[in-house]
């Protein structure tokens, strides 16, 4: 890098300021000059294959299809000199080499974390002791009978008090509704009430502009461009305190405000409750993850430090940054396939109706019955496995080597060199789901005794695989199921005629325009 001429480093910089001025900017998009560079070639002198991806960016199968014929794993050549090149890999043999057998050489990485800034030392974005103890403490908490109580009883009284209400006031009055926007205001009100124990009743009637909600909505889109943009020019940005840089920079002043806000709130209710800090909450009342993580056994994680802010405050904005629109995004995907696929629908109706137990008809079960009637919903589960493997919630997972490397395909990797899986294309390769990758099959995941088919993480990565494989996993397939079962229970959901449903690439795999359905409330409901 230190050899880069004065010379070369301008020239670099000019093309990226025109190529970003006329391509990228909103007033200019459809100038014919895009269209024309829709038909180029991939790789471009100087500019390598960056325009051809951005220029690409809404015709997704373009990159899948070559994906494919490179025998799932090619060199993508970034700009000169921009560091943005990348082996994007979806060989599952590389994947199991990079995410499990040589887990310990393939990190997230010092440019992970600076693209991820704004989360400071979340879970996701850490390496190392840290992150072991941070891995720790998050999948105790999840585990705890506290935690569990809280989740479920969170999720169930918001369907029946909030969403169901909300349904029938949309099909009463025949109102087009994006379920889209609905799932993730679901979500971040759950999400808010089990990590901070208030509820910040994003979904309503009015569908309220949520403050904390508009934050992570404004960070994702600028990390997601902090991705397709050379690091210098993100970096001027920011220094600039222009376009996405500047949105990031309030949403993590917004997050500082408002995090400071429940910290404070919970310290104090803490405090004023007296609540013994040698307790032990995994079995019994409900208890939310703020209060867990301040009153942390800092004598098993010793880099864990529950009396700094700081700390509590990233933590709070892990949990909801990993589980809110990951989940809200799955539910959407779930139900836009539905719409398209009757035959489906009709048999996990029919799944539903043949294992609800009598005593449910007075829905008077425990949380033991809940999950055991859940678990006997195995074609459910395969239709949302099935809707993941199509859709998965975070399109692609990055990885950086700290030593080279040889992949089981035989590409050597250097060390701190990006890799990408793109785990939104590995759903569709046809050489590793078979000629109907593309179809929509829950059958696939049905073995011939009639239980679940067990199919490697390193084929199906929409939990990740290896020792960072999503700890929230089974949280977000009982919350989905528990949703799933209501709203098919009662409503029949019906798409918008002529409407289509297409994948926004955002940091979750949301749909562009949302999910627009009538709702019409079931007659034997
Ligand atoms: C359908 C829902 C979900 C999907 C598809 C999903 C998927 C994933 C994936 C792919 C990763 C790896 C990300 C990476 O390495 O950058 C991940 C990590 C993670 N997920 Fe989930 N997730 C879901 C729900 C949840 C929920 C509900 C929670 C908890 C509240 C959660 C907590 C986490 C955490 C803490 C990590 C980081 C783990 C680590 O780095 O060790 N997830 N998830």
């Amino acid at each position: 890098m230190a050899s880069i001429g004065l010379f070369e480093a301008s020239i670099s910089l000019f093309c990226f300021l025109i190529f970003y001025y006329f391509l990228i900017n909103k007033h200019y998009g459809n100038l014919l000059i895009k269209k024309y560079l829709q038909s180029c070639p991939w790789n471009w002198p100087v500019l390598g294959m960056l325009p051809a991806v951005l220029m690409r960016f809404n015709r997704i199968d373009d990159a899948i299809y070559i994906i494919e014929k490179t025998n799932l794993t090619f060199l993508f050549k970034g700009p000169w000199f921009s560091r943005m090149d990348a082996l994007i890999t979806v060989d599952p043999a590389n994947i199991h080499h990079i995410l499990t057998s040589n887990f310990s050489n393939y990190v997230k990485g010092p440019e992970f974390k600076e693209i991820f800034d704004v989360y400071g030392d979340a879970i996701f974005n850490t390496d190392g002791e840290l992150w072991k103890n941070l891995r720790m403490s998050f999948q105790v908490i999840l585990h705890q009978q506290g935690f569990q109580n809280l989740s479920l009883s969170v999720t169930t009284s918001k369907l029946k008090d909030v969403l169901l209400p909300l349904f029938s006031h949309y099909s009463e009055e025949g109102t087009v509704v994006d379920l889209q926007d609905v799932f993730r205001r679901f979500m971040f009100d759950i999400s808010l009430i089990s990590i901070t124990g208030s509820d910040p009743q994003s979904l309503s009637i009015e569908m309220p502009e949520v403050e904390f909600a508009k934050a992570f909505d404004n960070a994702g889109e600028a990390i997601l461009f902090r991705h397709v943009i050379p690091k210098f020019l993100w970096k001027f940005q920011r220094w600039m305190g222009l376009g996405q840089e500047k949105m990031l920079l309030e949403a993590g002043a917004t997050f500082d405000r408002i995090c400071a806000k429940y910290i404070d709130a919970k310290r104090e209710e803490i405090r004023s409750q007296g609540i013994d800090h040698d307790h032990d909450h995994s079995n019994g009342e409900s208890e939310d993850v703020l209060t867990s993580y301040i009153k942390l056994d800092t004598s098993k994680y010793e880099l864990l430090d529950p009396s700094n802010d700081k700390f509590i405050g990233e933590t709070l904005l892990s949990f909801i940054f990993a589980g809110r629109d990951t989940t809200a995004t799955a539910i959407t995907w779930f139900f836009g396939l539905l719409t398209k696929n009757p035959n489906v629908e009709a048999k996990i109706r029919q799944e539903i109706i043949t294992n609800l137990p009598e005593a449910s008809q007075e829905r008077s079960w425990s949380a033991s019955d809940h999950k055991e009637y859940l678990n006997k919903l195995v074609y459910l589960h395969a239709s949302l496995y099935e809707a993941m493997r199509l859709y998965p919630p975070i399109p692609f997972e990055r990885k950086s080597p700290i030593k080279s490397d040889v992949l089981p395909s035989g590409h050597k990797i250097d060390a701190n060199s990006n890799i990408i899986i793109p785990i939104y294309a590995l759903g569709r390769m046809r050489s590793v789901w078979g000629e109907d990758a593309w179809e929509f099959k829950p059958e696939r995941w049905i073995s011939e005794t009639g239980g679940l088919r067990h199919e490697p993480s390193s084929k199906f990565l929409a939990f990740n695989s290896g020792p960072r494989t999503c700890p929230g996993k089974h949280l977000a397939m009982v919350t989905m199921k528990t949703v799933v079962v209501e709203i098919l229970q009662n409503y029949d959901i019906n798409l918008v005629k002529g409407y289509k449903i297409e994948p926004k690439p955002r940091l979750a795999l949301q749909m562009n325009h949302g999910l627009r359905v009538t709702l019409s409330k079931r007659s034997s409901a």
